[in-house]
């Protein structure tokens, strides 16, 4: 069960991008890092079925992602893309309301329920005070967080977030990350996320897988690969290791 990726290849524009990518996830929050070009981005995409491989396959709970039905996938994943794009003008309950439509019959208007779960992850993420307001114009973190409530009230079992805080400020960074590990801790979601810093990836991440160039350099336990070596090689930069009162380490480049 979760989601199962065999020998992945994948191409754009005639250019390889993903090489010969093989991970099995099953629950937990799985951050995915790796250099700018990595191929982080192109591997969620498509883990989510949006792309198609060259070659190999991703399953999800055994399914090829790509022979099932637009509503059933999204009942069991869903996308946090980057950089996304609204051209309208529906408020922030409205749109997070879209989320709920993988439930409902085509042209079935929403329930209490549905308006309810709606306000729910609007709480949650932080953004109550906006309901009523239009997307346009929302900040851009209040627009994240707004993707994000979305992608909550579809309560699929798979969470796919592709840089999802940043463009949040500190507290709603490690707001939104502990929202998703008391999602998973409570009900057992898978949670596949980007993410560039290397400090959230640690505290919040079990798994990570380590990219560079295509490839998965690593794959493990968050503290078997965050260690300076590994990634002074990936990141082919100098890193120091902070060991903070608590005991806990934070992991910053050596400022040149
Ligand atoms: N549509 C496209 N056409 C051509 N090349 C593309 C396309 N989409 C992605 N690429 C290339 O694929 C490579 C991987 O891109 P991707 O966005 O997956 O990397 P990433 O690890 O998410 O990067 P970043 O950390 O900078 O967001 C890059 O070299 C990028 O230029």
């Amino acid at each position: 069960m979760g989601i199962s990726i065999r020998n992945l290849n994948c191409t754009i524009n005639e250019t390889p991008i993903l090489h010969d990518i093989s991970l099995d996830f099953t629950s937990g929050m799985v951050g995915i890092i790796g250099p700018n070009g990595a191929g982080k981005t192109t591997l969620l995409r498509t883990i989510s079925g949006y792309l198609k491989p060259e070659s190999g396959s991703v399953e999800i709970d055994g399914i090829d992602v790509r022979k099932i039905d637009v509503k059933s996938l999204a009942k069991k994943m869903a996308l946090v893309p980057q950089n996304y794009a609204l051209e309208y003008d529906f408020t922030v309950l409205e749109t997070v309301l879209m989320g709920r439509n993988p439930h409902k019959k085509t042209f079935e208007s929403e329930s209490a329920e549905d308006i309810r779960l709606a306000r729910e992850a609007i709480a949650k993420t932080g953004i109550a005070h906006l309901e009523n307001r239009s997307v346009i114009g929302l900040s851009g973190g209040e627009w994240q967080r707004m993707i994000i409530a979305r992608a909550l009230v579809q309560q699929s079992n798979i969470l796919l977030l592709d840089e999802p805080v940043s463009n949040l400020d500190i507290k709603h960074q490690v707001g939104i990350l502990a929202l998703v590990r008391d999602l998973i801790a409570g009900s057992g979601l898978l949670c596949v996320c980007v993410l560039h810093d290397l400090n959230l990836a640690s505290h919040y991440c079990d798994q990570i897988v380590l990219m560079k160039k295509g490839r998965v350099i690593e794959y493990g336990r968050t503290e078997d690969i965050l260690k300076k070596d590994i990634l002074e090689a990936v990141y082919d930069t100098k890193i120091c290791m902070i060991r903070a009162e608590d005991g806990s380490t934070y992991i910053l480049p050596e400022m040149i």
